[in-house]
């Protein structure tokens, strides 16, 4: 069953196309990533979905009924763990959770097991009489979770959970992430981080400028792009090397000088390397390593657009 469906889904700000008639089915049970740089249209598209935001074209379908029409059943199917944190200082950690579930509709002492449940989940009940005021960043991002799960909904979309947080509590939430599926939960997942989407996703859609420009799991989309190939080389200055320059070498399809290392990205079928070290040699580069890389979702970016994931 297709727990979403979204179809030609379009959202114009004026003159701007942030969605651009996408369309997409999500399976339950699966982990869906949605990957793409800043400003890629993956926030507005999860808002429209979670029906903060209406589409100037287009129709959400949640379990099969148009979420427009269906409002209601489509609030209490979902939870959106939002990019910016949705959570009050002056109400305790507690209290939060219990505001956020009672918008759905629970009381007494359904909703107050709900809370428990919830803050258990993210590993704070023993803070739940504190204030969020004295919680580090990663601890406000568990609590912002524990408000979208109170209500038990069967689709979860986290918008960029992991922006900003330390390893320790990044970790924590993929974590969480990987369990809520267990227990049935279907998520959808945003961010511009490539190894995370590695990690956790089965199925993923690259964003770029409103569009989604390839679909599949990571295997499917590593598998668009076989036709490439990537060489890192890094070298002890960078000063001398001009990337235009090597860019014009046969068969190469982008160069970037990232720190000391020179990353091209090659044609597969073109045996370029010979050129590329003649290059550097002619130019006295002295070369620490260098490294043919294996393909990954960053490279499936990169060969579709010609840019990097993160600038
Ligand atoms: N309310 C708005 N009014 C005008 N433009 C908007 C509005 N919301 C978003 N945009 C624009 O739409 C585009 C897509 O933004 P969106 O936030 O969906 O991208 P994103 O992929 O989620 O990126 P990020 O990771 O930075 O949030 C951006 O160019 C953004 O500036």
């Amino acid at each position: 069953m297709n727990i979403l469906e979204i179809k030609n889904l379009t959202k114009k700000f004026a003159d701007f196309i942030a969605v651009d008639n996408i369309s997409l089915s999500i399976r339950e049970g699966e982990i869906f990533g949605f990957l793409g740089p800043n400003g890629a249209g993956k926030s507005t598209t999860i808002n429209m979905i979670a029906g903060l935001l209406r589409s100037n074209e287009g129709e959400i379908n949640i379990l099969g009924k148009n979420s427009v029409k269906n409002s209601r059943f489509a609030k209490m199917n979902i939870g959106v763990v939002p990019q910016d944190l949705a959570i009050y200082e002056d109400l305790t950690a507690f209290e939060n959770v219990k505001f956020f579930a009672g918008l759905y509709g629970l009381r007494g002492s359904e909703l107050a097991e709900r809370v428990h449940e919830a803050l258990e989940f993210v590993g704070l009940s023993d803070k739940k009489k504190e204030y969020p005021k004295n919680f580090s960043g990663g601890m406000k991002r568990r609590l912002n979770i524990a408000c979208a799960i109170a209500h038990r909904p069967k689709l979860i979309i986290m918008d960029e959970p992991t922006v900003g947080i330390d390893p320790q509590s990044r970790n924590y939430i993929l974590q969480s992430i990987r369990n809520l599926n267990d227990m049935g939960c279907t998520i959808i997942y945003t961010s511009h981080y490539m190894e995370e989407v590695e990690e956790i996703c089965t199925r993923i859609a690259i964003m770029d400028h409103g569009k989604v420009i390839a679909e599949g799991t990571k295997e499917q989309l590593i598998a668009i792009i076989t036709n490439a190939k990537d060489v890192w080389i890094e070298v002890k200055s960078n000063e001398k090397i001009d990337t235009n320059q090597i860019k014009e070498f046969n068969g190469v399809k982008s160069v970037k000088m990232e720190e000391n290392v020179l990353k091209i990205n090659s044609e597969i079928e073109v045996n370029n390397l010979n050129t590329i070290l003649q290059y550097l040699m002619n130019h006295h580069i002295e070369i620490s390593s260098l490294e043919e890389k294996a393909p990954n979702l960053e490279t499936v970016f990169l060969t579709l657009t010609g840019r990097n994931l993160r600038d």
